[in-house]
C-alpha cells in the first residue's frame, strides 16, 4: 500500500532576520541596502507512529536558530567571483572593481554562495535546515523547502529532496 505524503508549512516572526546585503548583476555591484527577511518552512513527509511527520516545534527550533545566525549582520557572497575578500584580525575589505568596504568581522557572515539572492540565502537555508533535523533523528520526510522573503510579495523558494543516511 502507498503511503500518503503530507505537506507542513511553519512560519513565525522568530523565523525572521534583519540584514544587510547586496548583490552582483548584470555587471554591477548594488548598493549595500537591508531586508526584514521572512522564512517559511515547507516540508512533505509521511506519518509517523503518532500521526504526524515532524513536530512543528522541531522545525520551528533549527529554523529560528539558522535565522539568529543571520540576523544583524551583513550577508556576504564567500564564492561570488566578482568580489575580493581580505581580512585582518578584525576586519574584513570587500572589493568590488574600485568600490570597497571594510566591516568589523564579528558584524559579518561569509556564506558558501555566489551570490545573497533570495534564491541562493533560500538554497543556503535549506542545507543547513536539513543537516540540522538530519542531527536530531528526523526520519519521516521526504522534502524540504525554504521560501525567503526580501519583503512582503517577493520571495524566492529552493527544496532538496530528503535522502536518508
Ligand atoms: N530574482 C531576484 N531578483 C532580485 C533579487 C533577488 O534576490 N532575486 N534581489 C534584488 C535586490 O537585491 C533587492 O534586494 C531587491 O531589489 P528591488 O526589488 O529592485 O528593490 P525593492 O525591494 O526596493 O523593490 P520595490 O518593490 O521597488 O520596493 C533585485 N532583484
Amino acid at each position: 500500500m502507498s503511503q500518503r505524503i503530507y505537506r507542513l508549512q511553519v512560519t513565525k516572526d522568530q523565523l525572521g532576520f534583519a540584514a544587510a546585503h547586496f548583490i552582483t548583476m548584470r555587471g554591477k555591484c548594488e548598493r549595500l541596502h537591508g531586508h526584514n527577511y521572512r522564512v517559511t518552512v515547507e516540508v512533505e513527509g509521511f506519518l509517523c507512529e503518532d500521526q504526524y511527520v515532524v513536530d512543528f516545534g522541531v522545525l520551528k527550533k533549527h529554523a529560528a536558530e539558522i535565522a539568529r545566525t543571520l540576523d544583524h549582520r551583513v550577508l556576504l557572497a564567500a564564492e561570488n567571483p566578482k568580489i575580493e575578500y581580505s581580512q585582518n584580525e578584525q576586519h574584513l575589505t570587500v572589493r568590488y572593481e574600485d568600490k570597497y568596504y571594510v566591516f568589523p568581522i564579528a558584524e559579518v557572515i561569509m556564506l558558501p554562495i555566489q551570490n545573497t539572492t533570495a534564491e541562493l540565502l533560500a538554497t543556503y537555508f535549506c542545507a543547513e535546515l536539513c543537516e540540522r533535523l538530519r542531527q536530531d533523528g528526523v526520519d519521516t520526510l521526504k522534502m524540504v523547502g525554504v521560501w525567503v522573503s526580501e519583503g512582503p510579495g517577493q520571495q524566492a523558494f529552493a527544496s532538496r529532496e530528503w535522502v536518508q543516511s
